[in-house]
């Protein structure tokens, strides 16, 4: 039950004053910044970008972060993270990648697809951990749960192309997108390739959601900022990317 002297307010907007939150099913250490004295929480406040893009500035605070770094440990023993491959070309990609979730994104000389196993072990995916699902159920909006989280690993000088998240997906879904580690500086633009573009430092706990119109925009990432974070103790970047995928009938 949401607060309900504040109806119809997304979490994010919603202000108390005098009062301390006491939301069921809310997690406060998420989601509430600013004096913790009983008195007074202060929300984050998301950020519109561009029409359906929406920036969650500081999502996940240090703890959460901590946490999600030790389930992606975890599923980084299972699924190791391996190299990709351009399609055609052959030419590696700088990210390493791995998945969880029933399906995966993978990339090689035959192109990109989703599927079920691991390109080198041949292992399925490790299941979606609890802090992933959740992350997608309060910012996704969609009534369904994802069914691919890319997880993508930056060294200091790895970097990710203008492209578009357009392959086998169900484009009504948003995508969700977390960061982890150094920051690093994304660049959006638009629907058409050659439209201008932005850019936007994401942080450490960063959120980003493009879904709407902004579902099929242009965006990669032009660098990282070493040393911004000291999450990961060999520093470098971690990146989820959540999405609903077509089933194949
Ligand atoms: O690392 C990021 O923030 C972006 C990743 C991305 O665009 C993708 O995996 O499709
Ligand atoms: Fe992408």
């Amino acid at each position: 039950m949401l607060n309900p002297a504040l109806p119809g307010l997304p979490p994010q907007n919603r202000l108390l004053a005098g009062q301390a939150p006491v939301i069921a099913g809310e997690r406060p250490s998420t989601r509430w910044h600013g004096a913790t004295n009983g008195i007074r929480f202060l929300p984050m406040p998301a950020l519109t970008l561009a029409p359906g893009l929406v920036y969650h500035p500081d999502y996940l605070d240090r703890p959460a972060q901590e946490n999600l770094l030790a389930a992606l440990r975890g599923i980084t023993r299972a699924a190791p993270l391996y190299v990709p491959r351009m399609p055609r070309t052959g030419k590696p990609f700088s990210v390493r990648m791995t998945n969880c979730g029933a399906l995966g994104w993978v990339s090689d000389v035959d192109g990109y697809r989703y599927q079920p196993t691991h390109p080198e072990t041949g292992a399925p995916w490790p299941p979606m951990p609890g802090q992933i699902l959740r992350a997608w159920e309060e910012l996704s909006g969609y009534p369904h749960p994802p069914d691919a989280c890319l997880v993508n690993f930056y060294e200091p000088s790895a970097r990710m192309g203008l492209h578009q998240d357009k392959d086998e997906e169900e484009f009504d879904a948003p995508v969700v997108s977390l960061s982890l580690g150094d920051t690093a500086l994304f660049r959006y633009g638009g629907l058409d390739r050659k439209d201008p573009t932005k850019s936007v430092r994401l942080r450490s706990g960063d959120a980003i959601v493009f879904g709407g119109p902004a579902r099929l925009i242009h965006h990669g990432i032009d660098r990282l900022l070493p040393g911004t974070s000291d999450l990961l103790p060999q520093g470098g970047r971690l990146n989820l990317t959540l999405r609903r995928v077509k089933v194949p009938l």
